[in-house]
């Protein structure tokens, strides 16, 4: 038998950072939606005991520093699988770009495994081992909208933005999560963002005060060693993007566009700055 799953993308529409924890991890607020640009993992049975990756993307390890290797190892291990599985990733998403394409294979894997092998695991046994395999993975489990707290593993579903494009741009840089974080200084934070203004305006579907309250605390870290980001951030302001944020740790910048009329132009100015422009729609 071999299953399909999509993995979609996220964007982090509100990033706060409250405080570092005493096991290094940083306590959160985030409000984070998925786009449509997919990853698809294509998992069959294998009869032999072991668990083989494969993927066009000749730039991601395939062994056991794989995300979705390592779902699949934890699965098997929780629910004493002895049968074995070949996953291949059909990657979309920029790696190391902000954009949670790792997490997100590791959640369909979760997911494409519970069906493949009939286990029958609750969602909310996924998202607990989710949370083995990272601060992000929870929330890529179901996916939506959600205020995320915690690490990230603490979510709360909101309801859906109000529909729009998401152009998104990647420049030619990869950034280190861990790397980004370890720079923090969170006493020093200039500006948190307005996450239950964000919130209100998310449930009251208010396209404008969405765009107005953005905000991302990573960016202070990210921009000043990648002047490319804030560059890209300019560039999409200046085209018409009417909400512009980097997502995540970076450097992916994504814009928040209501009209159609302004689309083309956006993407076709973007694609004179950098080769990696993807317009999306949120995935209701
Ligand atoms: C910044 C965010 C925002 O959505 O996404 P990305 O930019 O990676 O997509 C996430 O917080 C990333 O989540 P994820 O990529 O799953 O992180 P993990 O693998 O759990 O952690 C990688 C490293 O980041 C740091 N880390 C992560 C999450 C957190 N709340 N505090 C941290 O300090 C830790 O140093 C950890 O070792
Ligand atoms: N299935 C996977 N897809 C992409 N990257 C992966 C995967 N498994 C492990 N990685 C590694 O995880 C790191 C972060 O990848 P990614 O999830 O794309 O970053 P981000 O969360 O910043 O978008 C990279 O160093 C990459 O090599």
């Amino acid at each position: 038998m071999k299953i399909y799953e999509k993995a979609p993308a996220k964007i982090n529409l509100s990033l706060d950072i409250l405080r570092k924890r005493d096991d290094g991890y940083h306590e959160v607020e985030m409000i984070m939606t998925m786009v449509d640009l997919s990853d698809r993992l294509e998992m069959s049975e294998l009869s032999r005991d072991t668990i083989i990756i494969t993927s066009q993307a000749g730039y991601i390890p395939l062994d056991e520093k794989n995300l979705a290797f390592q779902a699949a190892r934890l699965i098997k291990e929780k629910y004493d699988v002895k049968k074995g599985v070949y996953i291949h990733l059909d990657k979309k998403i920029p790696v190391s770009a902000g954009l949670a394409g790792g997490s997100s294979d590791a959640a369909a894997a979760l997911r494409g495994l519970n069906r493949l092998w009939k286990l029958n695991i609750p969602v909310s046994d996924l998202k607990k081992m989710a949370e083995e395999l990272g601060s992000d993975v929870p929330f890529c489990i179901e996916g939506g909208t959600a205020l995320a707290t915690g690490r990230g593993e603490i979510l709360e579903k909101l309801s859906s933005p109000p529909q729009c494009w998401v152009i998104l741009a990647k420049p030619p840089i990869n950034v280190s999560t861990a790397d980004v974080y370890s720079r923090v200084d969170v006493r020093n934070i200039k500006k948190h963002p307005s996450t239950e203004v964000l919130k209100d305006a998310i449930e009251n579907k208010d396209f404008q005060e969405i765009c107005q309250s953005l905000g991302n605390v990573l960016e202070d870290v990210t921009m000043p060693m990648y002047p490319q980001v804030k560059q890209l951030k300019d560039v999409m302001h200046r085209l018409g993007a009417e909400g512009v944020l980097m997502s995540g740790s970076g450097p992916t910048v994504f814009g928040l566009v209501s009209k159609q009329s302004k689309v083309n132009k956006i993407y076709n100015g973007l694609r004179g700055f950098c080769n990696h422009v993807y317009v999306v729609r949120i995935l209701t």
